[in-house]
């Protein structure tokens, strides 16, 4: 187990270039198994889930080439299906969520597919509900095979139709459009997720020759094709970075400026920093955040306290709410979070409080946070990383904070940011890996 040992107090100055986005290249490495053809995927962060990703898919057959350190190429003409039975595949594939991803795209094309439970973080409860009942409408069998932890679908052909999601999950409206763009005739998706993510999976298959309609919103119709060809496509900048870099300017006082952030498709994430009084001027395609001594959280226009939740896109993404309340700590006001899709994800409040943050938990949903504005410093303390963003929102409070922190488990953070403390070292943070 990896830990940080953080110097506090130090402030950032210069450039950062986001990485690739860890959630779209899930699915776009997912959808290589789609054509036999070469597929050229550019901008591919160097993050630990991708990898483990990119590894099970040259396990299972498809070739892989690395063009560049951002850069391959995939050509899945060589798929051994058998391998899908191994120990290899259920150690490989429950070790990550993208893996889920696998299952629509082996069900196009191989007509069956087989998952243990995935893995990613343990945020509470993540069901898989909506991935398989949009198989099943497409003609499919599911079986949960309660001996081995597999799910199972199978099926010789995939028919389209008409769904209405019954929740708009970001990889299960992937999966379900991954296997429909190859099924007979039309299949329409109604409460379909649509991030970033998925516009930019969708734009990509089209490419590839499927016939998707109503990208970018919550009702996709898919004419089915015969086969996908090869093409190119590069990731969007990370967004959950982009807005983990905004924060952490405003917490370490520092004057950062995000280099190509992709701002037309960061949707209602700056609006958000800002409503936390975090001031940002947009250069081209840069944002600039200027150093800030204090920074003041909004009220609601009647003067009521702030809420920030998550919701589904284009609301506020349930993975930049830790880092809203890390930021919020050092803020001037109170405001409520309110993380409304996920009930585990808020615990990690315990460790701030630690630190000297004024945070009522008043749920496991909801936290209230009484911002310090800046007037006393969070202590460093030891604490460990519970998942992906409450680790990197532990990374922001020590480095604001006063004295030294010891952060354990950041394979955590390894999953989703590339070369973190190699990239705010070289900006001035004292982030040691021991
Ligand atoms: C690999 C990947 O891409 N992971 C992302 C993906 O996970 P993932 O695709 O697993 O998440 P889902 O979109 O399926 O659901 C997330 C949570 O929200 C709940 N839910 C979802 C939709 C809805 O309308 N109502 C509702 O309550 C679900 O029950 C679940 O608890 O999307 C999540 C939600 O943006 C992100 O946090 C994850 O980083
Ligand atoms: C929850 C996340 O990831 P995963 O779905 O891979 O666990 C995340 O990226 O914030």
């Amino acid at each position: 187990m990896a830990s940080f040992h953080v110097t506090g107090g130090t402030q950032l100055k210069g450039e950062l270039v986001p990485q690739g986005a860890k959630n779209e290249a899930l699915q776009i490495l997912s959808a290589v198994l789609l054509t036999e053809e070469e597929m050229v995927i550019n901008n591919v962060p160097n993050i630990r889930d991708v990898n483990k990703l990119i590894d099970l898919l040259n396990e299972m057959g498809v070739r892989v080439t690395k063009n560049n350190p951002e850069s391959y190429t995939f050509k899945a003409d060589q798929i051994d299906i058998d391998f899908l039975e191994s120990d290899r595949y259920k150690q490989m594939a429950s070790s990550l969520r993208g893996s889920i991803m696998l299952l629509g795209p082996l069900l196009a094309r191989f007509k069956k597919g087989r998952i243990p439970q995935p893995g990613g973080d343990k945020i509470g409860r993540r069901r898989l509900d909506t991935h398989f009942t949009g198989f099943q409408k497409l003609g499919a069998k599911f079986q949960y095979d309660k001996k081995t932890g597999y799910y199972n679908i199978d099926a010789s052909h995939l028919t389209g139709t008409y769904m209405l999601l019954d929740e708009a999950s970001v990889t299960g409206t992937a999966n379900i459009v991954m296997a429909a763009v190859l099924a007979k005739g039309k299949t329409t998706i109604y409460n379909a997720a649509c991030e970033p993510y998925l516009q930019q999976l969708c734009s990509m298959l089209n490419r590839m020759g499927a016939k998707i309609t109503g990208i970018g919103s919550n009702l996709l119709n898919i004419e089915g094709v015969e086969s996908l060809g090869g093409t190119e496509h590069a990731m969007l900048p990370d967004m959950i970075e982009i807005g983990s870099f905004i924060g952490m300017a405003a917490m370490t006082q520092s004057e950062i400026t995000i280099k190509n952030a992709g701002i037309p498709h960061l949707g209602i994430i700056p609006d958000i920093f800002q409503r936390l009084g975090i001031k940002m001027e947009f250069r081209g395609d840069d944002i600039f955040i200027p150093e800030q001594d204090r920074y003041e959280i909004e009220t609601f226009i009647d003067g009521s306290i702030m809420t920030i939740a998550d919701a589904i896109w284009p609301g506020f993404t349930p993975d930049l709410l830790s880092i809203a309340l890390v930021v919020a700590t050092q803020a001037k006001g109170t405001i409520l979070i309110h993380q409304k899709m996920f009930e585990s994800r808020l615990f990690f409040v315990d460790k701030l409080i630690e630190m000297g943050a004024q945070v009522i938990l008043c749920d496991p949903h909801r936290a209230t946070v009484i911002g310090l504005d800046k007037q006393v410093a969070l202590k460093g303390i030891t604490m460990t990383s519970p998942d992906i963003r409450a680790g990197v929102s532990l990374l922001i409070a020590a480095m604001s904070a006063e004295g030294d922190s010891i952060i354990h488990n950041v394979e955590q953070i390894d999953r989703g940011y590339q070369n973190i403390d190699g990239r705010l070292n070289a900006i001035g943070a004292k982030i040691e890996r021991i």
